[in-house]
């Protein structure tokens, strides 16, 4: 939390916080001091004139005092507040950079929790920090001295009680430390099963599994709740502690002092300024001793925190980049294996090919034989594990990767959409695009017709894009990719979602577009019919390149080609 804390608060306002609370401890310490003068002073003498002087002394420096602790509250809340808000946003940035070999480690559900509940934790306990940690040892150190000024002897009863507090606080904490940090973890898991519950509602229902997931929340949720329960309930055991503790002191402290007064000749006033200072002393060892409570609970968050904040991305620009340039460009795959991260096996491997400019490449194969992993090595969301891949020759490791994403414009097997309008939508793909150029780009993606439909641009799109059918999805995002000016358009079973003729009239525009004519196109499919227009279709198996030729090439002597052609053949879906 400290590193943290070094990196994200404002110093200046720190101090602030600070000054103003030694000004409101000073106050609250010097108040005694005037009651008992007032008491020892004016009422036991009868002097109205000083009864009314220190009174007026009171009021000013309760005044002074309150105005003090709202500044440091103000300044205590305001950098809380403010350094959880720089923690989201670079903890934001710093997800939005990882690559997903990155993020796979910690899963969505995850990060989520880390960026909301971990920095609600820090902020909750700096606020304290700032606020009590710094007052309370003022307070105690202050309340101890001028308490022992005031009667050295009495200060045996407060000490006495402070051993049995510390004993008391030291038990409470010993099992409360580790009960919060397992609670912080039972959180994820339940933000795991309620995200997953949530996006998989439809299937939940489908297959009549709603008592399943119930209850497999509710086996979290119990575990959650139970865990809490026994938490603050120990750390609740504390109040009534400390009032007895608390109680227990003044009661003898009054005992011993009454008879101080009758032998020893104690003032009244002196008795009345020792009981509040014994008040102070032990209410800021317990407001201490809570905050040591919280602080392991934020300790935890903060290391939560601080492990995405540490993670090196493992996708990193060179350090002197080439460029290249979206001009005629050629695209290769060269001896490229690919492993993802906690696998044993390759995905792909030994991957070769060339395509030019002006050609479209197809990737076929069945289900888990690598296509998508294959598409992902080209904006490099993942890095290849041996061999390379080459944009004009050039290793796509050697350039930067703003380079390359300029270079690509990808549509991803589920299309996703951003809450905003069409317009904004369409706009990813070319922020300075303009209504005449994202129209024409819907109308090649054949989503023109429900868009005016809709409302035109400005039509809503909800979150997710729930307001539009799969196909719909598709095509808006398909739409998103042409309005891209790109060297590489990358099309991952973006078709499969559309009806054949919408497949086949959405392709033969793609072809008479020109800057889609004059780029590399990659399109992975399951359908013969999408691939059979392609320069080069790609025949993958098992993660192995086992065919790579026109349609006419394979369909004569590649076996396994001829197997996905027979099978959708016989479904009466061949071209
Ligand atoms: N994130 C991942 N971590 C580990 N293994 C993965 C990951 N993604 C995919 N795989 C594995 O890599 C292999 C290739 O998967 P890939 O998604 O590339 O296949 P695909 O041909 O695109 O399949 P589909 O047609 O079903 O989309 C599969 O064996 C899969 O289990």
């Amino acid at each position: 939390m400290i590193r943290l804390a070094k990196k994200y608060l404002v110093w200046s306002a720190v101090l602030a916080a600070v000054l103003f609370l030694v000004v409101q401890v000073s106050c609250d310490l010097y108040l005694p001091t005037v009651t008992s003068n007032l008491i020892n002073n004016g009422v036991a003498k009868n002097n109205v004139p000083y009864i009314w002087s220190e009174g007026f002394k009171m009021l000013f420096v309760t005044f002074i005092g309150v105005v003090a602790a709202g500044g440091n509250i103000y300044f205590a809340a305001t950098q809380s507040q403010k350094m959880g808000k720089k923690i989201r946003s670079a903890m934001y940035r710093k997800i939005m950079y990882l690559s997903d070999q990155d993020l796979d480690k910690f899963g969505d559900a995850s990060l989520i929790t880390r960026n909301t509940n971990d920095v609600v934790q820090i902020q909750n306990v700096m606020i304290q920090v700032l606020r009590m940690m710094i007052m309370s040892p003022i307070m105690l150190i202050g309340a101890m001295s001028l308490a022992f000024f005031k009667s050295p002897r009495l200060t045996i009863v407060f000490f006495a009680a402070l051993v049995v507090l510390a004993i008391v606080v030291a038990i409470i904490m010993s099992f409360a430390g580790p009960m919060f940090k397992k609670l912080q973890g039972q959180t994820d898991k339940l933000n795991l099963v309620f995200r997953e519950g949530l996006t998989g509602v439809r299937v939940i229902r489908a297959f009549n599994r709603d008592d399943y997931e119930q209850n497999r929340f509710d086996k979290y949720n119990t575990k959650y709740a139970s865990t809490g329960i026994r938490v603050f309930m120990l750390v609740s055991l504390m109040f009534p502690l400390m009032t007895f503790i608390l109680s227990g002191t003044n009661v003898g402290i009054v005992w011993f002092g009454s008879k101080m007064i009758v032998n020893n000749g104690l003032d009244v006033g002196n008795l009345v300024a020792f009981m509040t200072y014994a008040t102070q002393i032990l209410i800021s060892f317990m407001m201490l001793s809570f905050l040591f409570v919280f602080i392991p609970r934020a300790q935890a968050s903060a290391s939560r925190i601080n492990e995405v904040f540490d993670v090196k991305n493992s996708i990193n620009d060179p350090k002197n980049p080439n460029k290249i340039e979206k001009d005629n460009n050629t695209l290769s795959f060269d001896h490229v294996d690919f492993k993802y991260q906690d696998s044993k096996n390759l995905s792909l491997k030994d991957i070769n090919f060339l395509a030019k400019a002006g050609q479209t490449v197809a990737v076929i194969g069945e289900t888990g034989s690598g296509k998508s992993s294959l598409i992902d090595l080209i904006p490099r969301l993942y890095d290849v594990t041996s061999g390379a891949i080459k944009i004009n020759g050039i290793n796509i490791q050697d350039i930067s990767q703003s380079n390359l994403h300029s270079l690509i414009s990808l549509t991803q097997q589920k299309a996703v959409l951003f809450t905003g309008t069409v317009k904004e939508n369409m706009q990813y793909g070319n922020e300075n695009a303009t209504d005449e150029e994202i129209w024409h780009a819907l109308d090649l993606a054949k989503a023109s017709d429900f868009i005016k439909e809709e409302g035109g641009l400005n039509a809503k799109v909800e979150q997710n894009g729930e307001n539009f059918s799969g196909g719909q999805k598709q095509r808006l995002a398909i739409a998103r990719t042409i309005l891209k000016d790109a060297a590489i358009y990358i099309f991952d079973d973006s078709f499969s979602a559309l009806d054949f003729k919408t497949d086949a009239e959405l392709r033969q525009g793609l072809n008479k577009d020109d800057k889609i004519k004059n780029a590399i196109t990659v399109i992975v499919a399951q359908r013969i019919s999408t691939v059979a227009d392609a320069d080069l279709i790609l025949v993958l198996n098992n993660g192995e390149l086992v065919g790579a030729g026109t349609h006419k090439e394979l369909s004569k002597d590649n076996p396994y080609y001829k197997v996905i052609l027979d099978s959708q053949i016989k479904k009466g879906g061949s071209k």
